[in-house]
């Protein structure tokens, strides 16, 4: 079966502003694909052009098999996605459970309405109108927007932006389940830890273009980076007593970069041993994936201005 969405060279432009310059990735049946990257980076422009909602100036689309320019097959490409925008109208003045029926008899097959108020955690609040409802309540209601329909592919702009820390994770789980039951899902986020715990893959777009692509365990060389192991230096020790490089911060931590953290650290706790002290606080590190994106996203930041500054010399 083909891929359940594939985008290649997608370019938009806005006036002088080119939001998508050449970007592609594909998504695969089945899994969960994060994009990411700083405000106005392009996420929300590919995901519209994505949704059949924005035209493309260049580039070839395909989701679920249809172009979504294609006016022709809108409505066929409409009735198997699902979407979760970042501001989604609703009727203020219809009740929760008024909303997803309503919302319901827009698709052919749609799941049943007390079970998706069930699946997105609105049980006993499914009498309350819409304009009452808190922002996270809201978010959940979007959510079962999304998924009434019982979509293929599901596109979550955002989607737990409000939520306090259990809901996220109850919405997380959510999405998780869609997925184990065989829903594609797009989503763009700004929490790393959104798109740890979700993603299959994860592709990070900076100023209109890709620049890294990978599992949220290998994106940025992470899983092969330096680690990083740090501890307290034990009293009446200097750095240099110890048996590898070492730095030390104002706090007393000292930091040690290794490719081969199993030896170094044998090498640190041995010398511990014999000089029967402790590493007090010890701990072993990899880039985080918040610090793969700050590293990825800065890079593309900066180059303009570097070029700046050459052409001035
Ligand atoms: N309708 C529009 N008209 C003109 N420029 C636009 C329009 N929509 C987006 N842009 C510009 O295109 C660029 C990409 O915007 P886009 O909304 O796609 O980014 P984003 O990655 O989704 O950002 P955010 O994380 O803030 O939602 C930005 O420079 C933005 O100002």
């Amino acid at each position: 079966m083909s891929s359940a969405v594939v985008v290649e060279d997608l370019r938009k432009t806005y006036g002088t502003v080119r939001a998508v310059g050449g970007v592609s990735f594909t998504v695969e049946h089945g899994e969960i694909f994060a994009l990411l990257g700083p405000n106005g980076a392009g996420k929300t422009t590919t995901m519209e052009i994505l949704e059949g909602f924005r035209t493309r100036d260049g580039g070839h689309v395909d989701v679920l098999g249809l172009d979504p320019g294609d006016r022709s097959t809108a409505r066929i490409l409409r009735e198997r996605i699902g979407l979760v925008l970042q501001d989604i109208a609703v009727e203020p003045y219809l009740t929760v459970r008024e909303t997803i029926a309503r919302n319901a008899g827009y698709y052919p097959a749609p799941r049943d309405v007390d079970e998706v108020i069930g699946l997105v955690d609105l049980a006993g609040q499914e009498k309350k109108k819409v304009r009452t409802l808190s922002g996270g309540q809201k978010r959940r209601l979007d959510l079962a927007l999304g998924m009434i329909g019982n979509p293929s592919l599901l596109f979550l702009d955002e989607p737990t932006t409000g939520f306090d820390p259990n809901a996220r994770r109850g919405a997380w789980q959510l999405v998780r389940n869609l997925r184990d039951a065989g829903t594609t899902i797009l989503l763009t986020t700004h929490y790393m830890e959104e798109a740890q715990e979700l993603a299959d893959r994860v592709a990070v777009i900076s100023d209109g273009q890709i620049v890294a692509e990978g599992t949220p365990t290998t994106l940025g060389g992470r899983d092969t980076a330096r680690a990083r192991i740090r501890f307290a230096l034990p009293p009446g020790s200097t750095v240099a007593d110890l048996p590898v490089v070492a730095e030390q911060d104002e706090d007393g931590l000292v930091t040690v970069d290794s490719v081969e953290p199993t030896g170094t650290l044998h090498q640190l706790t041995d010398w511990a041993l014999r000089h029967g002290t402790v590493l007090a606080g010890l701990t072993v590190d990899r880039p985080s994936l918040e610090d793969v994106y700050l590293t990825l996203t800065a890079q593309n930041r900066s180059a303009p201005e570097r070029t700046q500054e050459r052409s001035a010399l």
